[in-house]
């Protein structure tokens, strides 16, 4: 399989703190990887940087083999790499439909020349927005709150909004962000199945930072190990789980 994002060799310091130490990693095509860690271990630091939040100190990060390292997180956005967390603030005042009829970029509509001049173009674009968000609201399994305003959802709810505007976009890979944080475990299931539902049959690549290590066991594979701004080892979650260096990393000489 190749990789879809490579990251190589990135440094990043904080004042004099270096948080990210000569990290390469990489996310092949198809996969669902996990990245886990202590607390502090550079996470959201890389997590940032592939999104093109953060610029590093040095190193590159490619997506399907481009050069992206100097690109913004929107420029990065059309190109197909999505960070949940750029679409994540639902608009409560809206129902959770349109919060996913909102999502397409560049629709005719938003045009005020297309709006006047090409009101047929408009109306078939939102006619097929509408048709897509509401497939997409099905697969989320959120049909019965379509007409809910997003703000009474539920924090799960909400999370299954998010994975479903995520659905709305051309994106290829998703950079997941704990988001199973305060998500109940029977929305958490739900959750897990629509991922790996996106993942099988709709070609979605996730990178997904979770300290929810139930989540991480059931979707994730294979899993990253980040300490100390580099990878500490990388494989499935049952060599992980079993590694002493892993535990040492995580509960201290204590726990083994
Ligand atoms: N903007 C910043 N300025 C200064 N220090 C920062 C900044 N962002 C992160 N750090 C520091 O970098 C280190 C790594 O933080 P980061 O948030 O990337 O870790 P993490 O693995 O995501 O942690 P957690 O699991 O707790 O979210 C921490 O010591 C943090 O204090």
């Amino acid at each position: 399989m190749a990789a879809i994002i490579d990251v190589q060799h990135i440094n990043k310091s904080f004042g004099g703190l270096r948080v990210i130490d000569d990290c390469s990693i990489t996310v092949e095509t198809g996969s669902i990887t996990g990245m886990i860690g202590p607390n502090g271990a550079g996470k959201s630091t890389l997590f940032n940087i592939i999104a093109g939040a953060l610029t590093p100190d040095s190193g590159r990060v490619l997506l399907e083999g481009e050069d992206i390292t100097a690109l913004s997180a929107d420029e990065r956005f059309h190109k197909g790499l999505l960070r949940t967390f750029q679409i994540a603030h639902e608009f409560g005042h809206m129902s959770a439909l349109e919060n996913l009829m909102m999502v397409p970029p560049h629709q005719a509509g938003e045009s005020l020349f297309n709006t006047w001049f090409k009101p047929s173009l408009v109306r078939r674009e939102e006619a097929e927005v509408r048709r897509r968000a509401l497939e997409v609201i099905d697969f989320v399994g959120l049909h019965h709150v379509r007409n809910e305003l997003a703000g009474n959802l539920s924090g799960g709810q909400k999370k299954l909004l998010e994975l479903g505007r995520t659905m709305m976009t051309d994106a290829r890979v998703v950079l997941l962000d704990e988001i199973a944080a305060g998500v109940n475990r029977t929305l958490l299931g739900d959750l897990i199945g629509n991922i790996e539902r996106l993942n099988r049959e709709m070609g979605y690549t996730f990178l997904v930072i979770e300290h929810d290590m139930e989540m991480i066991a059931r979707l994730c594979d294979p899993v990253i190990v980040l300490a100390q701004g580099s990878v500490m080892v990388e494989g499935n979650i049952h060599d992980i789980q079993n590694n002493p260096a892993v535990i040492e990393a995580y509960f201290g000489s204590g726990a083994a």
